[in-house]
């Protein structure tokens, strides 16, 4: 029986293991060698660095600050180079492509339409473009082997004051590879409250959205997030940490935290960027290890790959370490992270049914096959005589 004994998942596993991704930023995930090509087409002279693994270091450094605010400004460079149809496109296949090879069947890719009008396209323009890019990533996946089928989610900059056009646009955009709405940027100072008037236009429209919450600013944010804008999920959501004590008595949770255990409220946890923003000190102390006991909705996922230098793969890889997580702690992530997904019930139940659990299944099977397994006498049906 020892051979059944969950074992930790390795490398190349974790990354053939069908992965699910709720929260990441195209403007966050571009390949450095395409911002230097992109940079160079367009006459963008402001990069810091113009040979590419020189500049995907200087993003990882630059968002390696502790803070937020800091954290965001690397982003007027991605910004920059994606600015014209052509960009968007080809950032969008590139996007959808890194994903299928890293082993992420579906993803939800979010970004902000109003940060890409600066070479005179309209928003409905910025979207297509965006679409069209993900359609081509998912056509260029299968061809190599590979799939994925990839939803856009709008966002609204919380300083700017266009969320209601975003959320309209979204809206507009429904059924034709938009699922759904988000606000980001910084948090402190800028609750989600502000952007009240677009979230009761998206509940009348039944349309769904997440909410940046928890991160850079605590409960009240997640609290407002929920019970007055009616998120349907949690931008990371960490500082529900700050809502529950663990003594020697045990743990208790708040009203809050309760809440949003209670009601399956899916926290979408970003361990490498929360520790390059400040939200957590290290991965083992990350809140995720806690809240997964504590049967939380917790998803994995990787907010900005480029500025984060991670991926899905590297983002469970740590969780591993840090936790010792099995296969099987792999799935209940993902299959928490499906159930979460804006897309429609059938859709996310025959991705657990027909995807992710037989993929597991089959890696979680692999064991049975290794050199110097039983094949043998399994094979010659032994095994069966012995049981
Ligand atoms: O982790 C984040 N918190 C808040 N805002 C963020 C985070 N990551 C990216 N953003 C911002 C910067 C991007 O330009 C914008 C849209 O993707 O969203
Ligand atoms: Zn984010």
């Amino acid at each position: 029986m020892e051979n059944v004994t969950p074992h930790l998942p390795a490398g190349e596993q974790i990354r053939r293991a069908p992965k699910v991704l709720l929260h990441d930023h195209l403007d966050g995930g571009l390949r450095p060698g395409t911002i230097v090509d992109i940079a160079r087409e367009t006459g963008y002279e402001g990069l810091p660095e113009t040979d590419p693994d020189a500049l995907g270091r200087w993003f990882r450094e630059a968002a390696d600050s502790g803070s937020l605010e800091r954290y965001l400004e690397t982003f007027t460079h991605t910004c920059a180079v994606m600015q014209t149809r052509d960009a968007l496109v080809r950032v969008a296949a590139e996007c959808a492509e890194d994903l299928a090879a890293d082993g992420v069947v579906y993803a939800e890719v979010r970004y902000a339409p109003e940060q890409h009008l600066e070479g005179g396209l309209s928003l409905e323009e910025v979207v297509e473009a965006v679409n069209e890019g993900f359609r081509e990533g998912e056509r260029r996946a299968l061809a190599a082997g590979g799939r994925i089928r990839i939803g856009a989610l709008l966002t609204a900059m919380r300083h700017a004051a266009r969320s209601q056009e975003i959320a309209e646009l979204a809206n507009r955009y429904r059924d034709l590879g938009v699922v759904g709405f988000d606000i980001a940027g910084a948090e402190a100072g800028f609750p989600p409250t502000r952007h009240l008037d677009a979230f009761d236009y998206l509940k009348r429209e039944n349309n769904h959205f997440t909410i940046h919450a928890g991160e850079a600013f605590g409960l009240p944010s997640i609290w407002q997030a929920l019970q007055w804008c009616g998120a349907d999920r949690l931008g990371h959501g960490v500082r529900i940490i700050d809502d529950i004590t663990v003594d020697g008595d045990g743990v208790h949770l708040g009203r809050l935290a309760s809440y949003v255990r209670d009601k399956r409220v899916p926290l979408e946890m970003c361990p490498t960027s929360n520790l390059q923003t400040g939200a957590a000190s290290s991965y083992r102390e990350h809140p995720i290890g806690l809240l997964r006991r504590l049967h939380f909705r917790v998803t994995v996922n990787t907010d900005n790959r480029l500025m984060s230098g991670t991926s899905m793969s590297e983002e469970f890889a740590h969780l591993v370490e840090a936790f010792g997580y099995t296969l099987d702690d792999m799935q209940w992530f993902t299959v928490n992270a499906m159930k979460s997904a804006f897309i429609p019930f059938d859709e996310r139940l025959a991705m657990i049914n027909e995807v992710i659990k037989p993929g597991y299944a089959a890696l979680k099977a692999e064991w049975l096959f290794a050199a110097g397994a039983v094949v043998p006498s399994v094979a010659s049906g032994s095994a069966g005589e012995r049981g």
